[in-house]
């Protein structure tokens, strides 16, 4: 199964971290999803291509989408650093942060603790951590991300998940409506899982399949955010597509 292919090639190239310099005060995805007023929240992903989609786009500067999405009036970034099947760098982080002043999320299939320190030392922000990988490891790596200055969004799909999120003590918790073992994308995924979690007090992100303004609305009622990737990625002109989403 492609998941399990790229988990473990992910897991090959697992270094010791270096010891980096200086690094910048992160930048709450927390706060920056709260302060967005009248509109809506809008995580923008910087994806190449994917197992679901395939090519999405030829690979361009990352520091340049970034501006035209934070042109956008998105709240945040979300840089997808996997190599092989998402067409991602590690570096791309640092490029992205260097080019905005919005929060920058790592997206990678992080399994390792030692993949947390190099997030942080990549210079994101914030996290993501997979429940459906991490299962029962979920608190450590969320309690791992703080201590790294990183602040953890927990994925989850299935009520399992959700409630594992939950009990992780992570505030931030992204219902990915697409299954990462089958990529199938349910729609329904995020007003399914998200009643108990905002309940707790957790602000929900629902991330996967939104074509446009219209699965922005309709989801509306049951997320805090939405995180956007390939319609902002395969579109002519991104920043009009993302003002689009984020008025909805
Ligand atoms: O391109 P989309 O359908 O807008 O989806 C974005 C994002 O949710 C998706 O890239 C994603 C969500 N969780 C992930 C985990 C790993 C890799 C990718 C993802």
């Amino acid at each position: 199964m492609i998941l399990d292919d790229i988990v473990r090639n992910t897991a090959l190239r697992i270094r010791e971290p270096e010891e980096s310099g200086e690094k910048m005060t992160p930048l709450s995805l927390k706060e920056a999803i709260l302060s967005v007023q009248g509109r809506h929240a809008v995580i923008a992903e910087i994806k190449f291509s994917s197992p679901s989609a395939g090519k999405i786009r030829e690979r361009t500067d990352p520091g340049k989408i970034a501006e035209e999405y934070q042109n956008g009036g998105c709240a945040a970034i979300s840089v997808l650093t996997e190599p092989d099947y998402f067409g991602g760098r590690p570096d791309d982080i640092a490029v992205v942060k260097n080019a905005v002043s919005l929060p920058v999320l790592r997206k990678d299939f992080i399994t390792d603790l030692r993949q947390i320190e190099e997030t942080r030392a990549l210079g994101a922000d914030a996290v993501l951590l997979i429940a459906g990988l991490l299962g029962g490891r979920t608190g450590e790596f969320v309690s791992a991300a703080r201590r790294a200055g990183l602040e953890p969004l927990v994925e989850v799909h299935t009520p399992a998940e959700a409630e594992l999120a939950r009990a992780s003590g992570a505030e931030l918790i992204g219902i990915n409506n697409r299954d990462l073992r089958t990529m199938e994308v349910i729609r329904g995924t995020t007003a399914a899982l998200a009643g108990p979690l905002r309940n707790a007090g957790r602000i929900v992100v629902s991330m996967s399949g939104i074509r446009g303004p219209e699965d922005i609305r309709r989801t509306a009622p049951h997320a805090d955010a939405f995180l956007a990737g390939t319609v902002l990625m395969s579109a002519d002109d991104p920043k009009m597509v993302l003002e689009e989403l984020v008025c909805a």
